[in-house]
């Protein structure tokens, strides 16, 4: 390969495949590369599959890595499509040669945290999809699974009302908002078919153990520091499957200030425990002159757990949700903002999951 034709393979290693987000040289996208005397370089690219939502945005940023490469005077730019091999070979590859596995177990280096709350409408989904977003703003590796059967609201928050994941092989790629790999089983349902949030509703236990666990192993979310889960409110189906499929998941109770909202939030935080989770904080949320204080604090000494922040009512939150907007991105110096961003600037701090090599020293 001649020196130009070499410039121009370095350079497509910064072509990012925005999905799988790694460059599309490492995920043998670049079939080959050649460059003639007068400068002309043809490339020939394959995409994952047919049809592929990024195809657009990979063709322009390869002729601009191209373009980019002194010598080069032009560019005759082919694009193709994987063999069925082709893409089992990447699949394959992407999982690190290991068979379907789930990757979020006990010794996966990824903190879990499955977000729950005693009952609906206490800004679970919210928070949850804002602490998603103010961790990616640090730079962390974020996914988020949305696992609210009852709700679905987090696509909607994150400006993905409508986005599918793209399949590649028996793989499915998240769609990426706001630097937060995200699923929801929303995204999943066919309209069509006469599937909605409302019909959802009706799955029981097994199915939904089933659409949990093949989130958790098809997804391809690959290396993460923070997986957020957002359960639906309450002791329910899913509760109970994260608690078996993620045994190393830390739970994090969201609760309003009202007394009777962080008794049944105690209920679901102490069903963390039944499973073998530990509860990493509360969060009380609507905190303020409207509802009152204290819920949270409740709940903590009730799990014998920290109060991670109290945030206030605040309208940006709600217009930020409303609008697919997160808060803490577009205003984030918003009181409410500023709480959840501190409260993800604790989570941060916190090294990767080392909870496979306990050293038998309790914190406290
Ligand atoms: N701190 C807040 N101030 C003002 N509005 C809020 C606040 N937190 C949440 N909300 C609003 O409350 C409503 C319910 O929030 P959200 O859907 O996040 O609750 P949830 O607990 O996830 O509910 P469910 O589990 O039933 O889906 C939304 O309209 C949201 O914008």
């Amino acid at each position: 390969m001649s020196d130009l034709a070499e410039r121009v393979t370095a350079a497509l290693a910064s072509v990012i495949d925005p999905e799988i987000r790694r460059p599309i040289s490492e995920l043998d996208m670049v079939e080959s590369v050649s460059v003639d005397a007068s400068g002309l370089a043809s490339v020939a690219i394959r995409l994952t599959i047919v049809g592929c939502p990024a195809a657009d945005r990979i063709e322009r940023d390869v002729r601009a890595a191209v373009t980019g490469v002194p010598g080069v005077m032009g560019v005759d730019l082919a694009v193709g499509v994987m063999s069925p091999e082709q893409r089992q070979a990447l699949t394959d590859r992407l999982r690190g040669g290991r068979a379907r596995a789930m990757p979020f177990g006990p010794d996966s280096l990824t903190r879990v945290y499955a977000v729950t709350s005693g009952k609906g409408g206490v800004g679970k989904s919210t928070i949850t999809a804002n602490l998603a977003v103010a961790l990616a703003a640090r730079g962390l590796r974020v996914g988020l699974v949305d696992a609210d059967v009852h709700g679905f609201s987090i696509p909607g928050l994150l400006g993905l009302a409508g986005a599918r994941p793209t399949r590649v092989g028996e793989m499915i790629l998240p769609p990426v908002a706001f630097g937060v790999k995200t699923v929801s089983i929303g995204m999943f349902l066919d309209p069509d078919r006469g599937q909605g949030p409302s019909s959802a509703v009706a799955w029981r236990g097994p199915m939904l153990h089933r659409t949990i666990q093949q989130f958790l192993t098809d997804v391809y979310f690959g290396d993460l520091d923070v997986l957020l889960l957002d359960l639906p409110p309450g002791t329910g189906d899913i509760a109970i499957s994260v608690g078996q499929l993620l045994p190393n998941a830390e739970v994090i109770v969201v609760t309003t200030p009202q007394a009777a909202a962080a008794e049944v939030a105690v209920r679901s935080g102490a069903l963390a425990a039944q499973t073998g989770q530990k509860v990493y904080g509360v969060i009380e949320n609507m905190s303020g002159e409207l509802f009152g204080t204290g819920g949270g604090a409740r709940v903590a000494e009730a799990l014998a757990a920290p109060l991670l922040g109290a945030v206030p009512v605040s309208v940006p939150l709600r217009v930020g949700g409303d609008e697919g907007s997160p808060v803490v991105v577009s205003r984030p110096e918003d009181p409410a903002a500023t709480v959840i961003r501190d409260i993800a600037g604790a989570m941060a701090s916190r090294p990767r999951n080392l909870s496979g090599l306990r050293l038998g020293v309790s914190p406290s």
